[in-house]
């Protein structure tokens, strides 16, 4: 089977050959984890999806089938028996769960998309390290935690990785390969061909904080939000200005409510902690009084903008 060059171009893939990975668990059925699930489910792997909440898990099914549905319309213009084949096969493939010490026992790669917490996370890896077999991989999405910390509380650093996904997952084509000093070869092209695989393009970085994109990306939303803070100009003539003066598709306020201020806030408070001398890293006001009154973005139908359903 090979794959469709149209489809690889369009950063979709509909098959499962040159990797080896054929069944993924992926941990945390939030936003992050149902966009892996459904494109690793999508390239044709199998996947079961875990979170500790049975609710998010039903609610997942409904987004991930919404999202294969947008999918679907763009590969399957005008095809519409193709459109629900492709849609049908895709669901078929994903099961879900909340026993993840059991679905790890029969798996080759973990990817982890759980609370940006070191704790829950080392909690999560250590559990599940004695149960998966030796060939396991396991891997983490973590934002801006450090891969080397996260890992370090298994057996199997050669093993390990980060696998960076963005927002959303079924569009934005990149995946960042973070390899620990431990990682195998083995290990690293492994998942190098497994991003491949899944349509995305990856790309190698350090165990470095933000890696690339987040590096980068972080401070000029931290920036943004400092200047409509100053009342320099608004949050809207900010965005404006970034999508047509600079090219963004999105602006950095809208970005940040469609990340998710919780998420934003923690990443910046944590790298605040860290590097305190750092004024790039200062947690902004209007941000953390946002997170206190539960305005979280997108996901709470208000952050700096408010959404309807
Ligand atoms: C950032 C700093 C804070 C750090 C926090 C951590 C962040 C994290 O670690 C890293 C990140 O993710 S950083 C964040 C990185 N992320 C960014 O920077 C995102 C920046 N934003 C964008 O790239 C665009 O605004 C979007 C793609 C989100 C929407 O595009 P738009 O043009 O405004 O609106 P549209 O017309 O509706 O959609 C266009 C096409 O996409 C399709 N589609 C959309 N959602 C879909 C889904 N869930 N499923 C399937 N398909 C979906 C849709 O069907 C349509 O298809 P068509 O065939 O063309 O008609
Ligand atoms: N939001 C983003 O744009 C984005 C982008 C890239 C990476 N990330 C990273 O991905 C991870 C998940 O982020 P998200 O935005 O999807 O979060 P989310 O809050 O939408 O989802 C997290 C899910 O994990 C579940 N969970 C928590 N502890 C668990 C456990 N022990 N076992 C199983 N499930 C558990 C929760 O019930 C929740 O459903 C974080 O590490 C984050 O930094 C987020």
């Amino acid at each position: 089977m090979a794959f469709s060059s149209k489809l690889i171009s369009r950063g979709f893939a509909t098959s499962t050959y040159l990797n080896s990975i054929k069944h993924v668990t992926v941990v945390g059925g939030g936003l992050m984890g149902s966009g892996i699930a459904q494109v690793a489910a999508q390239s044709g792997h199998n996947v079961t999806l875990v979170d500790l909440n049975e609710q998010v898990l039903q609610k997942s099914k409904g987004s991930i089938e919404k999202s294969l549905q947008r999918v679907a319309k763009k590969l399957y213009k005008d095809q519409e028996a193709e459109a629900k084949k492709f849609i049908t096969e895709s669901v078929s493939r994903i099961s879900v769960s909340s026993d993840l010490k059991d679905v790890v026992k029969k798996t080759d790669l973990v990817v982890e998309a759980i609370v940006e917490k070191m704790e829950v996370k080392h909690k999560l890896f250590s559990e599940i390290d004695p149960v998966a077999p030796e060939s396991t991989i396991f891997a983490s999405n973590t934002s801006s935690l450090s891969i080397t910390e996260i890992a370090s509380v298994t057996k199997r650093k050669d093993r390990f990785a980060g696998l960076h996904f963005f927002n959303p997952v079924p569009v934005m084509k990149l995946v960042e390969v973070i390899r620990i000093p431990d990682t195998s070869d083995a290990t690293y092209n492994q998942v190098m061909e497994w991003s491949k695989a899944i349509g995305k393009t990856p790309i190698t970085c350090k165990d470095t904080p933000g890696f690339v994109v987040n590096r980068l990306l972080v401070p000029l939303l931290c920036e943004a939000v400092r200047m409509m803070e100053r009342g320099d100009a608004t949050a809207k003539d900010i965005d404006i200005a970034m999508k047509l003066g600079a090219g963004y598709p999105m602006g950095p306020l809208e970005l940040a409510d469609y990340v998710g201020h919780d998420t934003t806030l923690s990443i910046v408070e944590g790298w605040h902690k860290k590097f305190p001398d750092n004024p790039l890293f200062e947690p902004m006001k209007s941000m953390k009084e946002l997170v206190q009154q539960g305005k979280l973005g997108v996901k709470s139908g208000e952050g700096y903008y408010k959404y309807t359903k």
